[in-house]
């Protein structure tokens, strides 16, 4: 049985109205969900107002209520907590709730613009290839010890994370990694949560729709170093000119890495191809699967945390050169005919710059570079025109298509593509809303040793139009397609 004052254990109280020593059922931040003896906890959201909800909750069979703002007709027999703080008594409240399972396992957050789905799964399989149980929470999949889940978030709310955690408490996982995203942080979905490491990949243009400006976003990325206590490790790459921001108030150890400037851990690349790169790591070199320099970044910063979780450095080498890249992240296949298809996640700027450089510095000839891109809907629209400029900058054709529209016109999403795109560059492009039309395109396009590049969904295995989501894989339509045209 627990009792409500028991999960209100740290919460911030301002006032009590009614009798906290009752048993209850479950934790719940949605009204629809409530049922009876549930505690309905009401949050000021980013579409809707939690408190609006709360008689709903109450009709539905709520015993309690944590709330910001006290409604004006109280129901007897009901309990309601007035708290400073909803979000942040959500999340402490489900850590109480499932028995503080982050202080049982060690706790590494991965935050960043990119790479933190990379970082975050290929430590997961390195510390499964050493031996160890490990969890992952990521943007591909949730991973309890061998048992997989659907994720819905990059990081998911508290009652989640905390649920997630306790399985993996109680099936033995002495590891866990996830993604911490800027919206997770901000809405203090990971607040309560015991870290033992935290890790800084990068930081660029994103999700300027959500925070006021870049200032505003990377606050958000520094709270997480500035919470983690300081029994924690914090590692970040100072090549990125944030790296030492986000260091600046941080209790916890302070490590570094880097490839072109002083670091505690550093890297070099020594050769690239498509099949993968060759690094100087510590001095001992090494042959790994995944290419591109952002992903020697990606592998610099698992080098570090696995050794600063007390692996060994002979051992992490030996399994990095094993690792396989993570699905739909420069994800390739050669057609019969020599074309390269290249699936990836780049819908960023950054993104999308770097895995274009990447192509771009292992081509050897005069191969056509075709990319096919759009950019998401209810999303960041000033990063539209700039990774229109950086697709058309970097390819030899592009074409311009719908990424996940969702409740937008994907046509007025294309033209705002089109608007960033150099006068000079103008002719290389089309645009063709349907996805599977512009893919189609690109493969009719290509000719032998071309390299068409996919890029923006990634792994996704839908398409949302409207509300609705269709099923839609780049790869698996690629790869058809390229066999339909006997490519
Ligand atoms: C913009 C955003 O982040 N929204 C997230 C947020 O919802 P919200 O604050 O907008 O909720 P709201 O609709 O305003 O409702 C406020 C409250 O009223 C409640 N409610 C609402 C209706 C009702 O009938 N009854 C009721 O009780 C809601 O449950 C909620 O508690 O909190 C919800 C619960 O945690 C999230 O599911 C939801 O994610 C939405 C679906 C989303 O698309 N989020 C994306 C942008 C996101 O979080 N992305 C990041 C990755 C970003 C990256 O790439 O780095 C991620 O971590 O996934
Ligand atoms: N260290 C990096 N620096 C810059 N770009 C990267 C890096 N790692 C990966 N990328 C690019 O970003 C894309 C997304 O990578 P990944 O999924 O690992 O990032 P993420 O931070 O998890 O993204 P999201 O915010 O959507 O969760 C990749 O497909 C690749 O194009
Ligand atoms: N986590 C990112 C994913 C973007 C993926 C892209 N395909 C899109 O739909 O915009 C976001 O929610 O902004
Ligand atoms: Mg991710």
């Amino acid at each position: 049985m627990i009792f409500l004052k028991d999960i209100l254990y740290k919460v911030t109280i301002e006032k009590v109205v009614g009798n906290t020593s009752v048993a209850i059922n479950n934790l719940e931040f949605d009204s629809r969900k409530v049922s009876l003896n549930d505690v309905f906890i009401a949050i000021k959201g980013t579409i809707s107002d939690g408190h609006e909800f709360i008689k709903k909750a109450a009709d539905q069979g709520a015993l309690a209520i944590i709330c910001e703002v006290l409604p004006e007709n109280i129901v007897n027999g009901i309990t309601y907590v007035q708290v400073v703080d909803s979000h942040k008594a959500l999340a402490i409240m489900a850590a109480n709730f499932y028995g503080n399972p982050s202080e049982e396992l060690k706790l590494v957050g991965i935050t960043g613009t990119n790479g933190k789905t990379t970082v975050s799964s290929l430590l997961y399989q390195l510390f499964k290839k050493a031996g160890m149980e490990a969890g992952l929470l990521s943007t591909v999949k949730i991973m309890v010890g061998d048992t997989q889940f659907k994720a819905t978030h990059t990081t998911p709310d508290s009652l989640t994370i905390n649920k997630y955690l306790r399985e993996m408490v109680d099936a033995g996982v002495e590891y866990c990694f996830m993604e911490v995203s800027s919206h997770g942080i901000h809405q203090k979905r990971t607040e309560a949560l015991q870290f033992c490491g935290g890790v800084f990949t990068n930081l660029s243009h994103d999700h300027l729709d959500y925070h006021k400006d870049f200032a505003e976003y990377r606050d958000v990325k520094k709270s997480f170093f500035d919470e983690l206590p300081k029994t924690a490790f914090a590692l970040v790459n100072v090549d990125d000119k944030n790296g030492v921001v986000m260091l600046q108030n941080t209790k916890a150890k302070k490590h570094t890495y880097a490839l072109k400037t002083y670091a505690d851990y550093r890297a070099q690349v020594l050769e690239s191809q498509f099949s993968g790169q060759l690094l100087k790591i510590n001095n001992q070199e090494l042959w790994v699967k995944l290419i591109g320099g952002f992903n020697a970044y990606n592998l610099l910063a698992i080098f570090g945390t696995a050794e600063l979780l007390g692996l060994k450095e002979l051992e992490i080498l030996q399994i990095m050169s094993t690792l396989e890249s993570v699905g739909g992240r420069f994800q390739y296949l050669i057609s019969e005919k020599k074309i390269t298809a290249i699936v990836d996640y780049a819908h960023t700027p950054d993104a999308l710059k770097n895995v274009l450089e990447t192509i771009n510095g292992i081509r050897t000839g005069n191969e056509e570079v075709i990319t096919v891109i759009g950019c998401g809907g209810d999303r960041d629209a000033q990063k539209r025109p700039v990774m229109g400029n950086i697709a058309a900058s970097l390819s030899t054709k592009v074409v311009f298509t719908s990424d996940n529209p969702r409740t937008e016109n994907a046509e007025k999403i294309i033209e705002q593509m089109e608007a960033g795109v150099p006068a000079e560059h103008y002719k290389k492009t089309i645009s063709i809303t349907n996805r599977k039309e512009a893919i189609k395109a690109a493969c009719q396009m290509a000719n032998e040793n071309d390299i068409i590049l996919i890029a923006g969904k990634g792994h996704e295995t839908y398409q949302e139009i409207n509300g609705e989501r269709f099923d839609f894989d780049d790869f698996k339509i690629v790869t058809q397609i390229l066999t339909t045209l006997n490519k």
